[in-house]
């Protein structure tokens, strides 16, 4: 245990912030050069070549797959998009008023404890199972927001990438390549961000040497929060609150959103999307995601959106130097695609998976149980009395 040299205290590090506790292959987030790297390649330039299959290979094998490779990939991928009529009953019996993030943590469990090799931990069975997590959820998302809004379940197609899939699968009709490509993007953008909370989450529960699906299960319950993944929802409900108006300039939203904010901090509040852990000076992944919501808004022709976001950033850069995080932009990108706004997180999720998973097989190359210390400062010992 490390501690402080004058007082003997043990240094106590609140939220872990700044403890290394492991290395790790799969991504390199760098603060200072505000840049994120999967497998050694920049995001940003996996985010404009290639598919979210490719990447989610990239993240499983270390390598970009061949032609050969992204073939078997691609076809075990889109064998596996039906939604599990056995997990369709079960959405079906929860409420609809159930947060969808809810539902996301209840599927991942349920498939797992259904899955013919649930107790099975090898490399190639959690391989297989990361695999079929990830095509199975794109069904599990996109029915979940259908049955809310009182429509049937959409079957897969396949003869669409996972983008494509994704949003036949949600809204029951092809979507302009342009949205497949937006979305593409933060598919790949929301992949893997190395120890986040929910990632460490899944890592802790692996270390025990619980199965891929528990530690999946666990890592959906960490990204539920606002502090995390649930923030691109919340980026979405403050544009709610101060209203989105189709009829507006620009400039009007902007003011709007200024005053706004301006409000929001001096009551003191916190206004999700903004700050990071790990950046100080900006979100390596903002820009990427940005320019993706800027083609959205052309295409969808809602400059007002636009407005929102420029009024909140400029106020919030002005007020206190804080910067957006991937969350800020992607809300607004998954509102104009026409998702309903709590189905956001479950977006994530879709695409973290990926990640997560990634993290458990590593977790199991060099396992040590993860647990930490702490320091006791409650009531000295004291008698029962009895
Ligand atoms: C994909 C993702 O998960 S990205 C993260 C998504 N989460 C959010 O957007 C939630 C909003 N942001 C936050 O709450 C924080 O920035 C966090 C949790 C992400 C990171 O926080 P930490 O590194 O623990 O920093 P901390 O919360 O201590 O903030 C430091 C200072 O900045 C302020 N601050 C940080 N973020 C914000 C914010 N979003 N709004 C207002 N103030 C903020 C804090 O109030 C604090 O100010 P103080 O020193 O005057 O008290
Ligand atoms: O790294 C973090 O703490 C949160 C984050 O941006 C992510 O998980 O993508």
């Amino acid at each position: 245990m490390s501690t402080d040299a004058t007082t003997e205290a043990p240094q106590i590090r609140k939220g872990l912030a700044g403890v290394v506790v492991d290395t790790t292959k799969i991504s390199k987030v760098n603060a200072e050069t505000n840049s994120l790297l999967y497998r050694g390649y920049p995001v940003q330039e996996l985010a404009a070549h290639c598919s979210f299959e490719e990447v989610a290979y990239l993240l499983w094998n270390s390598e970009l797959p061949d032609a050969d490779q992204l073939r078997d990939f691609t076809a075990a991928e889109r064998g596996g998009r039906a939604l599990d009529p056995v997990v369709k009953s079960v959405i079906d019996s929860l409420p609809v008023e159930a947060h969808p993030m809810d539902v996301c943590r209840t599927a991942a469990s349920v498939i797992g404890a259904r899955h013919r090799l649930a107790e099975d931990s090898s490399p190639e069975a959690n391989l297989a199972k990361a695999l079929e997590l990830f095509a199975a959820f794109p069904a599990v998302v996109a029915y979940d927001q259908r049955r809310r809004r009182g429509q049937d379940l959409v079957e897969p197609r396949d003869d669409l990438g996972y983008a494509a899939n994704f949003l036949w699968m949600s809204f029951g009709e092809e979507a302009a390549p342009e949205v497949v490509d937006a979305f593409n993007v933060s598919m790949i953008l929301y992949a893997e961000h190395s120890f986040n909370a929910s990632t460490f989450t899944a890592r802790v529960i692996t270390s025990t040497l619980s199965d891929l699906h528990s530690a999946v299960t666990g890592a959906i319950g960490a990204l539920k929060g606002p502090l995390h993944g649930g923030a691109n929802e919340a980026v979405m409900h403050t544009f709610e609150q101060i209203g989105i108006r189709t009829d507006e300039s620009r400039e009007e939203a902007a003011a709007r959103a200024r005053t706004w904010m301006e409000q929001a901090l001096a009551e003191k509040k916190k206004v999700m999307g903004f700050g990071h852990r790990v950046y100080k000076h900006g979100d390596s992944r903002v820009p990427t995601m940005k320019a993706a919501l800027d083609k959205m808004i052309e295409h969808y022709g809602r400059p007002e959106i636009l407005g929102l976001y420029d009024g909140l950033e400029t106020a919030m850069a002005e007020a206190k130097d804080i910067k957006p995080n991937l969350d800020y932009p992607a809300g607004p990108t998954y509102h104009l695609m026409g998702f309903d706004t709590d189905m956001f997180t479950p977006l994530f999720v879709a695409s973290r998976i990926t990640g997560w998973t990634a993290h458990i097989m590593e977790q199991l190359e060099s396992n040590s149980l993860i647990r930490p210390l702490s320091e006791y400062n409650g009531p000295g010992q004291r008698a029962l009395g009895r």
